[in-house]
């Protein structure tokens, strides 16, 4: 089932037109990867989709309408959002940054003292993001790739139907690289997840679809056989449509 339909979105900044008509759908139960030379417009669109720039044309979740409203109303229809830099309370635990992400308002002797029990959504984002065992971690400690994991979790107990994630394995280890797909795989049933990524390999191996971007157009969209064979995309990652597809994986 389509989760999120885009369709001719645009977004200019000043004379500048950033995207220029782009449209895509993210279905439920598919990690669709948003890739493209620096500057295509990835963010751009996830900007767009998520509130935080103005853009026209028409982005529909389960056929409402989202753009034109603010970035808190999209969150609240569904859309979450994560960042290349984790925003998580790293003087608070994992299972009360989760609390709190949830809305679970606990007073804050209860908040700083000892949980008394887990939510059962919040025990399952525990679950799905593999950080079950650190949930009395406190979330300044945790790696880089843990981060990211607590914000996608933040993003499913807020029971996002739609996750857009920026670079989510940027500055990871391979382990964390791995772990983080198997995480997408996880957290995508029942839900669309739409990944901004310049990581060959982890989008040749965790892609559901992809969408390529070029200077704010769709160059080619598919699945990754398809558009690793696009002479297009080649040429756009190559500079030549000549080069074996296996030079796309390592662009
Ligand atoms: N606030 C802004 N004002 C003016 N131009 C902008 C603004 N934000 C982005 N741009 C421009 O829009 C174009 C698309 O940028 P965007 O960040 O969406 O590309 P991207 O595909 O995400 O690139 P990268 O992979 O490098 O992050 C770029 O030319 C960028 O310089």
């Amino acid at each position: 089932m389509t989760a999120l339909s885009i369709r001719d979105l645009r977004v200019r900044f000043g004379a500048f037109t950033a995207v220029g008509g782009v449209s895509f759908d993210a279905a439920d139960d598919e990690v669709h990867f948003l890739i493209g030379p620096n500057g295509a417009g990835k963010t751009t669109c996830v900007d767009a989709i998520t509130g935080l720039v103005r853009g026209s044309g028409s982005v529909t979740m389960g056929g409402t309408e989202l753009l034109g409203r603010s970035v808190q109303a999209t969150a609240r229809r569904g859309v979450g959002r994560t960042f290349q830099t984790a925003s998580v309370f790293e003087q608070l635990t994992v299972v009360q940054n989760l609390d709190i992400a949830a809305g679970l308002h606990r007073r804050w002797p209860a908040l700083l003292g000892m949980r008394r029990s887990v939510e059962p959504r919040v025990e399952q984002a525990l679950r799905d993001t593999g950080l079950t065992e650190l949930q009395d971690a406190a979330a300044g400690t945790l790696s880089h790739g843990q981060k990211q994991w607590l914000e996608i979790g933040m993003l499913l107990v807020q029971d996002a139907q739609a996750l857009m994630l920026d670079e989510p394995v940027a500055g990871m280890s391979h382990d964390e690289r791995v772990a983080t797909g198997e995480l997408l795989h996880r957290v995508k049933r029942g839900r669309a997840v739409v990944v901004v990524e310049h990581d060959m390999e982890f989008m040749r191996t965790f892609a559901s679809r992809v969408t390529v971007l070029h200077q704010g157009q769709v160059l080619s969209q598919g699945s990754v056989t398809e558009v690793q064979e696009d002479p297009r995309v080649q040429e756009v990652y190559l500079g030549t449509a000549a080069q074996p597809e296996e030079e796309l994986v390592h662009a």
